[in-house]
């Protein structure tokens, strides 16, 4: 069965709640697809306004992060319940940012994605190397590495629904997307990991999106790769060329 694009935006530190609310209008009628999943993750304070403002449309709400506990004393969280009750269905999860400036491991990564998959919401698990472990030849090993401790005790059923977010590092933000044939070559590898750790079905279910500096005019061949489900977008997700990408046939 052919896997259904996924086309999200990662919103980042932007938009406070009534710019979100402008953008989510704005964006609305350019979004529209019949054949791809469209994700807004936006930052936990707008959640509640773009869920609102989303209603009625095809756009699913994601979170950009959440805590792995429940509840209880931990200042700042935000749990998985508070997520669901909000109306989420995704959420981003080890993101190369928040491994980076928030000491995001492997490990916290996977108690995320066990939580996520409780609460019965979609984890995006970002995965992605340096430029210097490119230059090392060690994309693989490591990227290897983020996605069996990300799945460890994942079963078969829930990981068919997961998606991954292939960035490279070096792409995020830099205008330097990876080419088709790298974007190509490291999803597919992620594919064959998959298979490896569960089994071919499990491998040919998961979607596997590529992320970094995505724009409108390179979606369209990353996104007719074999094994590129669809993109996860930043900066360009905040303009009215994320139309474009979503539509990019
Ligand atoms: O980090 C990204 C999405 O999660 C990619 O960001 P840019 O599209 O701005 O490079």
């Amino acid at each position: 069965m052919a896997r259904r694009k996924i086309v999200a935006g990662n919103w980042k530190m932007n938009k406070t709640p009534s710019e979100a609310v402008a953008l989510v209008e704005e964006l609305k009628p350019l979004v529209k697809s019949e054949d791809v999943d469209v994700v807004f993750c936006v930052p936990a304070i707008d959640i509640i306004p773009v869920v609102e403002a989303t209603k009625g449309t095809n756009i699913k709400v994601g979170a950009e992060n959440m805590y792995y506990e429940e509840s209880g004393a931990f200042t700042g969280e935000i749990s998985p319940a508070m997520l669901t009750d909000a109306g989420v269905e995704y959420v981003v999860l080890g993101h190369s940012e928040r491994r980076e400036y928030f000491a995001e491991t492997d490990e916290t990564v996977n108690k995320k994605m066990l939580k996520a998959f409780e609460h019965g919401l979609t984890p995006i698990m970002c995965c992605g190397e340096t430029l210097e472990q490119r230059e090392q030849g060690v994309t693989m090993d490591f990227i290897r590495q983020q996605v069996k401790i990300g799945f460890l005790n994942v079963t078969a059923e829930q990981a068919k629904k997961a998606v991954i977010a292939y960035e490279p590092i070096w792409a995020i933000g830099t205008g330097k997307t990876a080419s088709t044939a790298q974007a190509q070559e490291v999803c597919a590898d992620i594919r064959k990991c998959i298979a490896e750790v569960y089994d071919e079905a499990t491998a040919a279910a998961v979607r596997i999106q590529y992320g970094g500096s995505v724009n409108a005019d390179t979606a369209a061949d990353l996104f007719s790769q074999n094994d590129i489900d669809g993109g996860l977008v930043g900066g360009a997700s905040l303009k009215a060329d994320f139309g474009k990408i979503v539509n990019y046939k």
